[in-house]
């Protein structure tokens, strides 16, 4: 029997982009709610309550809603929101985050899906502190630069919105306390908080984000070849990753591959890693689409794995 699928915020960003990659898909059958009922509390618990599982893609106060309106013990979740990204209770859905995370995908009944930032600092440092290169108390800093449909509707109207130019490169989250903080210093491994200096740019979709390593502060420096070496192998022993690491080229410069917009419409996170090993510097790059890997892709990919599918499936869309 084709399981059934509810997309609680089916009309947002995050949404229409899972509806588009589940379209054609003949395993499952999407179960819809009237538009004119979008924001109807009973309407939304009857369709959660009558899913095989329910992907929350709504602010953190409405997925929490929705979490609470599930009186069953059957339906499973994978919540795109920021709520549970800590929650020990949730599976993390990072499934190439370490071998054996997919399968605790597989095998959860609640999955929160990881930001669109933290999963380029992850997929980098994890591997990394794993090794031992470096230390968990590495002072790290953490940007890049993201299109702006990560805002969501609100951003993409304000972006889009007829006469007015957007600016070409806007710094955000000067506070240092954007909500992608706690998830990206539980999972990369690093015992303080990364300090982030998020940008946002006038494309719609696509990310490339940077974390700077000044090497020197450290007892024994890795190499460039050593951090290469580490993230590559862990990547390696990932089966059906969606995350791939480029050949080691310390010279490339400016090329196409670390085009924010270079993987867009796909599932897939390329990483780089660039050093000058006589400075002990080094530059871990992640280019991948913020609605993509960094949100409906994740999502269908996590779903694929909760259905017992390969992951692979995502690429059906
Ligand atoms: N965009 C991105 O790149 C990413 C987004 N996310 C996360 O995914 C979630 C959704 O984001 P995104 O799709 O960008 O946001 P959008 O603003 O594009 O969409 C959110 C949707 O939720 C609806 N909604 C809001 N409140 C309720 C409610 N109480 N009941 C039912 N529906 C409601 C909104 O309806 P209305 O517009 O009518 O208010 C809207 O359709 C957020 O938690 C976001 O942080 C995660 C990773 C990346
Ligand atoms: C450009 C932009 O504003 N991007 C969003 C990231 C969106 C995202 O990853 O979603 P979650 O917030 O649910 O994790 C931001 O930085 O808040």
């Amino acid at each position: 029997m084709a399981a059934k699928i509810f997309i609680d915020g089916e009309a947002g960003t995050t949404g229409l982009q899972i509806r588009e990659r589940l379209a054609g898909r003949r395993d499952l059958e999407v179960i819809s709610i009237a538009a004119d009922k979008r924001k109807d509390l009973d309407e939304r618990k009857r369709l959660l309550n009558a899913a095989d599982v329910a992907i929350l893609c709504l602010p953190d106060d409405a997925a929490k809603e929705s979490v609470s309106l599930i009186e069953n013990d059957t339906t499973r979740v994978i919540d795109a929101s920021t709520a549970y990204r800590v929650n020990p209770d949730w599976a993390y859905g990072f499934a190439e985050m370490d071998r054996g995370q997919s399968e605790k995908i597989a095998n959860a009944r609640f999955v929160a899906n990881p930001g669109c930032w933290p999963q380029g600092l992850i997929a980098n440092m994890r591997p990394l502190l794993a090794a031992g290169l470096l230390p968990a108390d590495f002072a790290v800093s953490y940007n890049g630069i993201s299109g702006y449909t990560g805002g969501g509707k609100q951003m993409i109207a304000e972006y889009e919105a007829e006469g007015e130019a957007a600016s070409q490169f806007m710094p955000y989250g000067l506070t240092f306390n954007h909500k992608h903080v706690p998830e990206m210093t539980k999972y990369t491994g690093l015992s303080s908080a990364p300090l982030f200096v998020p940008n946002v740019g006038d494309f719609a979709q696509g990310m490339t984000t940077f974390v700077p390593l000044q090497l020197g502060q450290l007892d024994k420096v890795p190499s460039g070849q050593d951090i290469h070496a580490a993230i590559a192998d862990h990547f390696a022993g990932i089966k059906d990753s969606f995350v791939s690491v480029a050949p080691y080229d310390p010279a490339l410069g400016k090329t196409p591959a670390l085009d924010p917009q270079a993987h867009n419409d796909t599932n897939t996170m390329t990483l780089h890693v660039f050093a000058n090993d006589a400075r002990a510097q080094a530059v871990l790059v992640a280019v991948y689409d913020n609605l993509g890997k960094g949100a409906s892709g994740a999502a269908v990919q996590n779903l694929n794995l909760m259905l017992g599918l390969s992951a692979r499936e995502s690429l059906a869309a």
